[in-house]
């Protein structure tokens, strides 16, 4: 089977300093896959890369025959300026300026398709608060109604299931399990060792560059997890990129 998102040697960084380095790997088509590691392992950083927001320092990320707008992503809370004076029901409704366009009017088809994805997520009745009005765990549920609308092949979830309580965090993870069903492709940045091992069938330990990859119950090992803290620890966050990404760069 073709894989739906190939890593072919990729480096990612921020001002020339790599976060996340020679990554290799792929991803099939209807794929449930963690990638979890210690803070500042590169997981944001990797699922920047993937989305396209941060071009990589070098080697490439290919997402073949996937149309940007059958990407869905959802960043960190915190990635996310909540006193921006946006309405619950325009926020969601932005998961929907992909198919009608960043000036295309929201019409009835469309305002029903809100409506059931804020209903899906619990979230009825909320339509006219401001987004920076919100708890936590509602701000991840708007978050999720967002991904619903957005209706994409791949979901990218940054730490989906942080400083929520255990409801919604059920909640939440039945809406993945249902895309999973569903035959989308989720990865999923997590912290929760225990819901891996519970929900996700494959795994990707990352340390700044792959620890492991494949089967959970392969990779969640205590050596492995061992190692990814050591080469966390390890990592320059001032190293530049390697001699031969400098060379090509020249070059190119
Ligand atoms: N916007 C940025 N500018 C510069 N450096 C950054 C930026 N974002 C992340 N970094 C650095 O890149 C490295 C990887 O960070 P990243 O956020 O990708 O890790 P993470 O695995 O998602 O961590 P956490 O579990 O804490 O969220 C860290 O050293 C971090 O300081």
């Amino acid at each position: 089977m073709q894989p739906l998102v190939q890593f072919r040697d990729v480096t990612l960084g921020y001002d020339r300093h790599p976060a996340v380095h020679h990554l290799n790997g792929e991803v099939a088509p209807g794929a449930l896959l963690a990638v979890v590691g210690p803070n500042g392992a590169g997981k944001s950083t990797l699922f920047r890369g993937l989305v396209g927001i941060l071009k990589p320092l070098s080697g490439s990320v290919l997402t073949g025959g996937i149309d940007p707008k059958d990407i869905a992503y959802l960043p960190q809370t915190a990635d996310i300026d909540r006193s921006f004076p946006i309405s619950v029901f325009d926020f969601v409704g932005t998961g929907l300026w992909r198919q009608t366009g960043f000036f295309g009017g929201i019409g009835k088809g469309a305002r029903e398709k809100i409506g059931r994805a804020l209903g899906s997520v619990g979230l009825s009745g909320f339509e006219n608060r401001g987004i920076g009005t919100l708890s936590g765990g509602q701000m991840q549920r708007v978050l999720f109604a967002r991904v619903l609308l957005q209706d994409a092949r791949l979901i990218v979830l940054d730490e989906p299931f942080n400083a929520i309580d255990a409801k919604t965090s059920a909640d939440l993870l039945a809406l993945v399990r249902q895309w999973h069903a569903e035959g989308r492709t989720v990865l999923a940045a997590l912290h929760d060792m225990e819901l891996v091992r519970a929900h996700f069938p494959e795994t990707l330990l990352l340390a700044r560059g792959k620890v492991a990859w494949g089967a959970t119950s392969e990779v969640l090992t205590a050596d492995n997890l061992a190692e990814a803290r050591r080469m966390c620890e390890a990592f320059d966050d001032h190293a530049v990129a390697c001699v031969a990404e400098e060379d090509s760069s020249k070059a190119a």
